[in-house]
C-alpha cells in the first residue's frame, strides 16, 4: 500500500522536476553567490531556555485546510512581534498548500531567521532554500535513505544550512545520530496513521545525546504543552496549527516565549 509520505514525495519529486526546469541548479548556484550568508541558528537554539519555532501552515494531510494565510508575510510578522526564534515556512505545494515563493514572502518580510519546512530529497531544494532566504532546513530521516541523509546533512552545512534532522521511533533516532544529526526534531505525529502522541518526545528524548538540540515537533496547544516537552529535555518547539487557527497568533507565539523563557527552565544543563 502506498504510504502518506510516499505520496507526498511522488509530488514532491514531480512539483520539483517542474521548477529545476525553470530555474536549472546552475542558475540556483549563480543566484546562491549574491545571496547573504544565513545566520547560525544552531548557536541560537543552544542558548538557555525552551526556544519557539512558529510555523507558516495553511493545511495538512491530517486535517485538511487550516487557515486561509492570504498574506504569509502578516503572519510572519505576527511571529516575530511575539518572539518567535525561528519562523518554519512550509513550502510543500500538494498537501500542505505551501510554495517556495513563500519562504521569499517570509524572508522580505522579517528579520527572524526561516526553516524551511519540506519534504528534502535533493540538493537541489537545499540550494533552493539558501538562496530564497532560510537558514535551516528540515531532513526527514523516514523520507531518506541513509546515504542519502549523511549525504544531505553535508551538503546543508556546506551552505550554512543547520539541518534539523526529524525522527519518529528509535531506529530513526540511531540512524540520524549515525548520520553525525547536531540538531534532532521528534515529531509526535506518526506519518502512517497522522495520529499525534505527545508521549512520543519523552520516549526518545533520553536516546538523544544531551549535546544534541532536541526539538519537540507537533500537537503543542499551548505553554502547558511546551512545559511538558521541556520537562522531558526539549531545546525548542515546533507549532504549527493551533496557531494558524487560534485568533491572535503574536499572543498565542509571545505566551509560549514567556513560558520558555522561565528561569527555572534557562538554569537547565
Ligand atoms: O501535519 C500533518 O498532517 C503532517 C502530515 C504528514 C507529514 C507531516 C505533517 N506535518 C508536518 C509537521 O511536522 C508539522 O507541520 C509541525 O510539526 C507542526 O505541527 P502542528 O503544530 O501539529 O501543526
Amino acid at each position: 500500500m502506498v504510504s502518506v509520505l510516499d505520496e507526498i514525495l511522488d509530488g514532491v519529486r514531480a512539483d520539483m522536476a517542474e521548477r529545476q526546469a525553470a530555474l536549472p541548479l546552475d542558475d540556483l548556484k549563480a543566484r546562491a553567490e549574491k545571496t547573504p550568508a544565513p545566520v547560525d541558528v544552531e548557536a541560537a537554539l543552544r542558548r538557555p531556555g525552551v526556544h519557539v519555532i512558529a510555523e507558516v501552515k495553511r493545511a495538512s494531510p491530517s486535517k485538511g485546510p487550516l487557515a486561509e494565510i492570504t498574506d504569509p508575510a502578516e503572519l510572519a510578522r505576527d511571529y516575530e512581534a511575539g518572539g518567535a526564534g525561528l519562523i518554519s515556512v512550509l513550502t510543500e505545494q500538494r498537501r500542505f498548500h505551501g510554495s517556495i515563493e513563500d519562504l521569499a514572502t517570509v524572508r522580505r518580510s522579517v528579520d527572524t531567521p526561516l526553516l524551511r519546512k519540506d519534504f528534502v530529497v535533493s540538493s537541489y531544494q537545499l540550494w533552493e532554500a539558501r538562496v530564497f532566504g532560510a537558514s535551516a532546513v528540515l531532513l526527514i530521516v523516514a523520507a531518506l535513505p541513509q546515504e542519502a541523509l549523511v549525504s544531505l546533512i553535508e551538503r546543508a552545512r556546506s551552505l550554512n544550512l543547520m539541518p534539523l534532522v526529524e525522527v519518529h521511533d528509535e531506529q530513526e533516532v540511531s540512524r540520524a545520530l549515525d548520520a553525525g544529526a547536531t540538531v534532532i526534531g521528534v515529531n509526535a505525529r506518526n506519518l502512517k496513521t497522522l495520529d499525534v502522541d505527545r508521549d512520543t518526545f519523552s520516549r526518545l528524548a533520553p536516546l538523544i545525546p544531551s549535546g544534541v538540540v532536541r526539538i519537540a515537533e507537533s500537537g503543542i496547544r499551548g505553554p502547558h504543552d511546551l512545559l511538558a516537552y521541556a520537562g522531558a529535555g526539549a531545546g525548542a518547539v515546533l507549532v504549527g496549527e493551533s496557531l494558524v487557527r487560534g485568533r491572535n497568533p503574536r499572543e498565542a507565539v509571545a505566551d509560549l516565549v514567556t513560558a520558555g523563557a522561565h528561569p527555572a527552565l534557562r538554569d537547565r544543563s
